[in-house]
């Protein structure tokens, strides 16, 4: 972190993730299902992969009553999924429970910009993460997405995770070889500890979304 962040107060929240095992449901891609439950076993959180419309609100009930979380990414978007997500942001305002967006792709295609804004929209947004092409493309900007990866550095994004931090009033991340993070108030804080290599392995975004 960086002059303005402390590790101190990073272990800090790590060690209160570890001794609370939060419940941690997503609604997550194909791709990055397995990866991401072994990943929050790993950190101490315990996983529940859940998202048909049939049993979201009574999911999304009992997270919130076990202090859990609800994360949301779009990485195999089709209809169902969509409908899927907006059941789960919709049982989430029900409930008073934030929840967690990885907008994987977006600005890819326009499905993918317009499903992510749509979901932005509906409020309730408590932290928004996605690599630099997806955080410029949800502000309106060119974010260039190659497939799922983005081709800008983090650091072009930060403008636009500003706005989208205050006009959502959210936390949003950006990854890439410098991590930021911005409050909705616009205080940014940074973490140069970037690892390419976790550029050759997918969905290390996708978890460190849940993360
Ligand atoms: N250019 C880079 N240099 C070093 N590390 C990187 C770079 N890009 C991404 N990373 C690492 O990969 C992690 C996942 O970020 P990223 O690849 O941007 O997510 P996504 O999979 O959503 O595109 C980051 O937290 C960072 O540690
Ligand atoms: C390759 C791929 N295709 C659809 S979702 C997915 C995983 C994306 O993971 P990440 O956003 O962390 O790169």
């Amino acid at each position: 972190m960086d002059e303005n962040g402390s590790v101190d107060r990073l272990l800090e929240i790590v060690r209160a993730v570890k001794a609370k095992g939060p419940l941690v449901q997503c609604l997550t891609n194909y791709v990055s299902m397995d990866f991401m439950a072994n990943g929050l076993l790993a950190l101490g959180a315990q996983p529940a992969m859940v998202h048909s419309p049939a049993e979201l609100d009574e999911a999304i009930s009992k997270v919130k009553a076990a202090g859990g979380a609800v994360s949301i990414n779009i990485g195999t978007l089709d209809l169902s999924w969509i409908e899927s997500f907006k059941s789960a942001v919709a049982a989430c305002k029900k409930y008073n429970l934030p929840w967690v967006l990885d907008p994987v792709a977006a600005g890819f295609t326009a499905l993918r910009t317009s499903t992510a804004v749509e979901l932005l929209e509906m409020g309730g947004c408590g932290v928004l993460r996605g690599n630099a092409s997806e955080i410029l493309s949800l502000s309106g900007e060119d974010g260039a997405a190659k497939g799922v990866d983005s081709t800008k550095g983090s650091d072009g994004a930060l403008k636009a995770a500003k706005s989208l931090a205050a006009k959502y009033g959210c936390v949003v991340g950006i990854s890439g070889a410098v991590d930021y993070v911005v409050s909705p108030e616009g205080s940014i804080f940074s973490c140069a500890h970037g690892v390419p290599m976790l550029q050759k392995i997918t969905a290390s975004g996708c978890l460190a979304t849940r993360q």
